[in-house]
């Protein structure tokens, strides 16, 4: 569960007194998510989900997260829209924290998503990009090539408390990524979601309800994005790949928006920096957990062993089908 700050029911009554929302019902911390603090909140009119803004997400880019997803529902993308105050506010503080009411979207995310859910996912994250190609806002990826170099020198070679050879690793594939990543006119390039995992696609049967967690959306690669996705919707349990998945997912991405040639051959490494990327948060956080707070912690090796999968013939291979 990831409840990093409580709130008081007096807290609550105080922060909902500026908005036109109606009487608090139902108040709750979430039970998924390792970022934020969450909280599910039903009153006599509607739900929503209240988010207390930690550690990762920097206080002044929330304006740019909150207008893209204003921006999107406005789009017509099945995303979650911020809820102003009475005086129009979306981005309100609360106990000591940035925080903000979001509209509650329906659906449920998938532990294991099939075939059909990731055609559907492909077709959402190419729906995703051409709307984003709309809104003005820009924001670096701050977890890309110098974000990742950043997280190794915090991790201070302790990546070997984890697992044995992890920090020889690490370091092998941040010099290999670091001397073959694209340059930024290399590939086209907008804002992307850049954290679609599973738990953040709500469902409905196979249709996608709802997009959540626009916390590290930036400007970076399109096909990074599709990147992230292959990452993390085209293992098993086992965390074995799933070619079928890969293949339906992409089929759907080009059904709506066409890969570029250089953008097919470009994912194997793109899917690489993806696996490093989540491998060395995930290290970040194993390394320095919080006593007080409700989250389970997420396991680095998974993306470590990914990230060998996508050094492997099998994908290319499967690209070339
Ligand atoms: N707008 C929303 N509508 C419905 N459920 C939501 C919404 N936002 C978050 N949730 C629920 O809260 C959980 C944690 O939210 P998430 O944004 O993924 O957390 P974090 O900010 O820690 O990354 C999600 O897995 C989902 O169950
Ligand atoms: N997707 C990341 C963790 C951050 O996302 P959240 O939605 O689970 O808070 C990972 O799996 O490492």
């Amino acid at each position: 569960m990831a409840v990093y700050t409580k709130v008081s029911d007096t807290q609550l009554a105080h922060f909902l007194s500026a908005y036109d929302v109606g009487m608090p019902r139902t108040f709750k911390g979430i039970a998924e998510g390792v970022e934020n603090s969450n909280f599910y909140l039903e009153t006599d009119r509607d739900r929503f989900i209240l988010t207390l803004y930690e550690k990762r997400v920097n206080a002044e880019e929330l304006p740019f997260f909150l207008s893209l997803m204003q921006y999107l529902v406005e789009a017509g993308l099945p995303t979650a829209a911020p809820v102003a105050d009475r005086e129009g506010e979306a981005l309100k503080a609360l106990n000591g924290r940035p925080a903000a009411l979001i509209q509650f979207v329906t659906g449920v995310s998938k532990d294991q998503p099939d075939e059909e859910d990731c055609a559907a996912l492909g077709i959402m994250l190419a729906r995703l990009h051409k709307a984003t190609a709309g809104f003005d806002g820009k924001r670096e990826n701050n977890l890309s090539v110098d974000g990742w170099k950043t997280l190794i020198e915090r991790c201070a070679g302790r990546a070997d408390e984890c697992s044995d050879g992890l920090n020889a690793f690490i370091n092998e594939e941040m010099a290999a990524l670091d001397k073959e990543w694209p340059g930024g006119d290399d590939l086209p390039r907008g804002v992307i979601h850049a954290d679609l995992f599973p738990d953040n696609v709500l469902f409905t049967g196979h249709d996608i309800t709802g997009i959540i967690d626009f916390y590290f959306a930036c400007t970076d690669f399109y096909a990074y994005d599709l990147a992230v996705c292959l990452n993390s919707w085209c293992f098993d349990a086992k965390r074995n790949f799933i070619p079928g998945h890969a293949k339906a997912m992409i089929k759907g991405y080009e059904a709506t928006r066409g890969l570029s040639d250089v953008e097919k051959k470009s994912l194997p490494l793109l899917a690489r920096g993806a696996s490093l990327r989540f491998l060395l948060t995930r290290l970040y956080d194993w390394l320095n957990q919080e006593p007080n707070a409700l989250v389970t912690v997420k396991d680095p090796l998974e993306y470590a062993e990914k990230s060998r999968f996508f050094r492997s013939d099998e994908f290319r291979n499967l690209l070339d089908d």
